[in-house]
């Protein structure tokens, strides 16, 4: 139903006072640019901690996107890093914009790993991510990171892991359908095979599949995370238990830093 002249002279109700539903277009532009703004505000902030001589992990993702960015930018300024990306696509874009590629063979430790995520759950920090498909390689990085940070909007703060998002799990195509039914068995509710372009099966940087797999809220982050650690099949899952050191949130105006060291899970807010 569409709102004609009169039901707009009549507060948006017909005469009849029937309720009318505006198209939400408008709104959720502004939404979708209010979240963008709070990416890229947390992605600066977090590019702004990294210093002269760190090797950098690079996240994937749209927030971590805006921070490899504003790192590039600090690159021309004269900031002297290495990074070492989490997909081909940012590392591509990283080698665009002038800052130097490491590996692990080189550097073994990272000083930091920034990066996005999906979820996070408020007190633990215990993160879902990998909805971007790059999960192995992100959960590399960030195992071998000194400090790990996290970006996100205030749309990735919840409760209780996995509440709105479900669990990516990057498996082996040979035999998935048996590593399908191993994480049914594990008390996935619904599993969905990640679809890439042509209809055919997303395949990650290494080869894999990524099956979507909804556990619902998520109790206890780390068991479950331990159980699919232990799936054959599987090769690696979105569960990033007790990985985070810090955690930025932003909102349009306002930053919330989560860390988790020396007080852990404190909340330290500020204002921008
Ligand atoms: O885990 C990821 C990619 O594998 C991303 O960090 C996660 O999906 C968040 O993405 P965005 O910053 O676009 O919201």
């Amino acid at each position: 139903m569409s709102a004609d002249k009169d039901d707009k002279d009549n507060g948006g109700k017909p005469a009849g006072g029937e309720t009318v539903f505006v198209p939400l277009t408008a709104l959720a532009a502004e939404a979708v640019h209010d979240q963008v703004r709070a990416k890229r505000h947390a992605a600066r902030i977090a590019a702004d901690m990294v210093e002269a001589g760190m090797i950098v992990g690079l996240g994937t993702g749209s927030t971590a996107t805006f921070m490899v960015e504003r790192l590039g930018e600090r690159v021309r300024q004269g900031l002297a890093i290495k990074a070492i990306p989490t997909s081909n696509v940012i590392g591509q874009l990283a080698q665009s914009l002038g800052i130097v590629l490491t590996d692990f063979a080189t550097h073994p430790v990272i000083d930091v790993a920034i990066d996005g995520a999906d979820e996070v759950e408020r007190g633990s920090l215990h993160l879902i991510k990998g909805l971007g498909g790059a999960l192995l390689r992100e959960k590399m990085v960030a195992a071998a990171a000194k400090r790990f940070i996290v970006i996100v909007d205030d749309s990735k703060p919840v409760a209780t892991l996995g509440e709105r998002t479900p669990v990516p799990v990057e498996v082996v195509p040979f035999g998935w359908h048996a590593t399908h039914a191993r994480l049914e068995k594990l008390g996935a509710q619904r599993i969905t095979v990640r679809q890439g372009a042509g209809g055919m099966p997303f395949m990650t940087d290494n080869g894999n599949m990524v099956l979507d797999c909804d556990f619902g809220p998520i109790k206890d982050a780390a068991h479950l995370a331990g159980l699919l650690d232990r799936t054959v099949g599987v090769v690696e899952h979105g569960i990033f238990p007790d990985m985070a050191t810090d955690v930025v949130v932003a909102r349009e105006q306002e930053i919330e830093q989560w860390t988790r060291n020396p007080e852990p899970n404190s909340p330290k807010s500020r204002v921008n």
